[in-house]
């Protein structure tokens, strides 16, 4: 059997996303043994009880030792204590990552606590779901869809290249861009449709007794799709929204002029207008849906996203 691409494995934070990795390179052999850390005892008790991993560690300093590669598994919000804790005990050459939903604060929370002797390869796996926790993790989270790597332009090819073959290994695409141009992109295309899906449905919590009730009765249509988003983990998200402030808020000044629009239009009678929009809307998702990746990553086609070597 070849040599794995990292003997050892850590992963900091063993819920949906880390327990997916342990899985799916557990099941592609690019690993040899796999530690794991997280914060709390009772799920790192889970993890093993899973069979997640090899080594289960009570520090994350005790899971990075001798370490060829890292990935934090943990809420944005997190990811400066774990670089803070981590940094001092990291073994020279390895590979460190994470898997945050936003990639520029994290990098600039992450990046001064880790010695210039690793290489600093962010990433983010485009694929999830509204589910949380060591058991809501599966082996085939990763497969078809996108993962972005976002190093800095002068990070080792050689990890680069190595770290591109192991998210390949787990069944994902790999496309490398910059953190500021992944978190534009996200904002539109994961960050604001969670922020609608939150609203919608407090809204309709927030209807008269009568009315919500009705609202959850009748509720197997749309409004169910959006309270499967909504359902989503209040941590995960509110890191979200506190760490990519700009992109966010930049895509609901353009949602809410374009909600304008389409009150005006309804206010008017202005059938033309619904319908062109509505016509437009339902080639896009037929042509996600002919490239077959409705369940992948939209297009990203810009002058910094160029693919991973
Ligand atoms: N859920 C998704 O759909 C999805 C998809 C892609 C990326 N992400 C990103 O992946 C990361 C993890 O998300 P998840 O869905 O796996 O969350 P999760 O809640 O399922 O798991 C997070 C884990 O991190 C642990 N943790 C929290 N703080 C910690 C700390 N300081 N030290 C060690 N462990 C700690 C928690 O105990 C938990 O086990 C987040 O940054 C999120 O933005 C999530
Ligand atoms: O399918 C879902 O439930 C998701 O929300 C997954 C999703 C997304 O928005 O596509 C959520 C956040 C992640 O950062 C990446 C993927």
């Amino acid at each position: 059997m070849a040599d794995p691409l990292f003997p050892r494995l850590a992963l900091i934070g063993i819920g949906l996303i880390g327990a997916s990795i342990a899985l799916a390179a557990r099941r592609a052999g690019v690993v040899g043994e796999i530690a794991i850390h997280t914060r709390s005892p009772a799920t790192l008790k889970r993890a093993e009880e899973l069979g997640l991993g090899d080594v289960y560690c009570s520090t994350a300093v005790e899971a990075v030792k001798d370490a060829d590669c890292v990935i934090v598994c943990v809420p944005v919000g997190a990811c400066e204590g774990v670089a803070i804790e981590i940094g001092p005990h990291l073994k020279t050459g390895a590979v460190i990552s994470d898997v945050g939903s936003v990639k520029a604060a994290v990098i600039r929370a992450m990046a001064p606590h880790l010695p210039p002797t690793v290489h600093f390869i962010p990433g983010h796996p485009l694929a999830g779901t509204e589910h949380s926790g060591p058991d809501a993790g599966f082996a085939e989270l990763f497969q078809n869809r996108w993962t972005v790597l976002t190093p800095a332009p002068d990070v080792d090819s050689e990890a680069v290249a190595r770290f591109t073959a192991f998210w390949r290994a787990l069944g994902a695409n790999v496309e490398a861009m910059s953190a500021e141009h992944h978190d534009l992109v996200l904002a539109i295309t994961s960050h604001l449709p969670h922020l609608i899906a939150y609203n919608i449905v407090g809204t309709a919590a927030d209807l008269e007794s009568g009315l919500r009730s009705e609202v959850l009765k009748f509720s197997a249509s749309g409004f169910r799709d959006f309270t499967r988003i909504a359902a989503s983990d209040p941590t995960m998200w509110r890191d979200v929204f506190l760490n990519n402030k700009d992109a966010v808020l930049e895509m609901l000044g353009r949602f809410n002029e374009d909600l304008a629009l389409l009150t005006r239009a309804i206010r008017n009678g202005d059938g033309d207008t619904l319908f062109d929009l509505f016509t437009r809307t339902r080639a896009i998702r037929r042509s996600i849906i002919a490239i077959g990746q409705d369940t992948a990553a939209p297009d990203f086609g810009r002058r910094d996203h160029k693919p991973a070597e």
